[in-house]
């Protein structure tokens, strides 16, 4: 993985990512308290001179995470595949646009473009996303940190089923460690800072060229 260490707004900590994923709702929730940490996770990612790459939605957290970052002069970079790409249906987004041609090229191409991934509280979209950058660390794919922001004990059952996984003997203890949670935006972005990702001896150490043969593109890079 390429880390480098980016000079921080004065008197902030330097991050060692330059690019942050966000994943959360295209809707807003019921509770502020969400609406309230897609905002302040904005604000964090500004202080500490990280750009965000996002799934260009303006909607919901998204456009509320968004919004924060681009208002606080962070670069954003929305994915978006093109038959989501009209106005009508992302509506007015901040920030630099990217097309893809479909939904597992986004996710591809959100996680190429970021050291590091975040879930704010969502739906089923952030769940697979989540999901799927969690499932490529397992498989050695990448080793970039996924945080969970568990706003008000929202992943509290989430988590409670990774543990049960574990306990059941589907998930390694190695790959539990993936998971790195937080209540606040600010100790998620400290634990990420800090994380250590620990091999699993079924650790495949795979490229992403080699996980989609067909597809010799150079997508994701660790
Ligand atoms: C297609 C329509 C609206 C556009 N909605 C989205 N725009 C951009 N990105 C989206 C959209 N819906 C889902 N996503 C991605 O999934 C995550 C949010 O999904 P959730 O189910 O709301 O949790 C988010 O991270 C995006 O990357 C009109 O129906």
């Amino acid at each position: 993985m390429e880390l480098q260490v980016v000079p921080a707004a004065k008197n902030k900590p330097a991050s060692r990512f330059r690019r942050v994923c966000v994943f959360c709702g295209s809707s807003p929730g019921r509770k502020a308290a969400y609406q309230l940490a897609a905002v302040q996770l904005g604000g964090h990612l500004v202080d500490r001179g990280i750009d965000l790459v996002y799934g260009g939605g303006s909607m919901g957290l998204m456009g509320l995470v968004s919004r924060a970052v681009h208002k606080g002069g962070g670069h954003v970079l929305g994915v978006v595949p093109d038959a989501v790409l009209p106005q009508e249906l992302i509506g007015d987004t901040p920030g630099e646009l990217r097309a893809v041609s479909g939904m597992h090229q986004r996710k591809a191409e959100m996680a190429r473009n970021s050291d590091a991934f975040i879930a704010l509280p969502g739906g089923y979209g952030t769940l697979e996303e989540l999901l799927e950058v969690i499932t490529w660390a397992q498989l050695g794919i990448h080793s970039k940190p996924v945080g969970l922001l568990n706003v008000d004990g929202y992943y509290d059952p989430l988590l409670a089923f990774v543990d049960k996984a574990v306990e059941e003997g589907f998930v390694t203890p190695a790959a539990r460690h993936i998971v790195v949670a937080a209540h606040t935006p600010h100790d998620l972005l400290a634990e990420l800072e800090a994380y250590v990702p620990v091999r699993d001896a079924i650790n495949l150490s795979l490229t992403w060229e080699e996980t989609m043969a067909a597809d010799h593109t150079s997508l994701f890079s660790r």
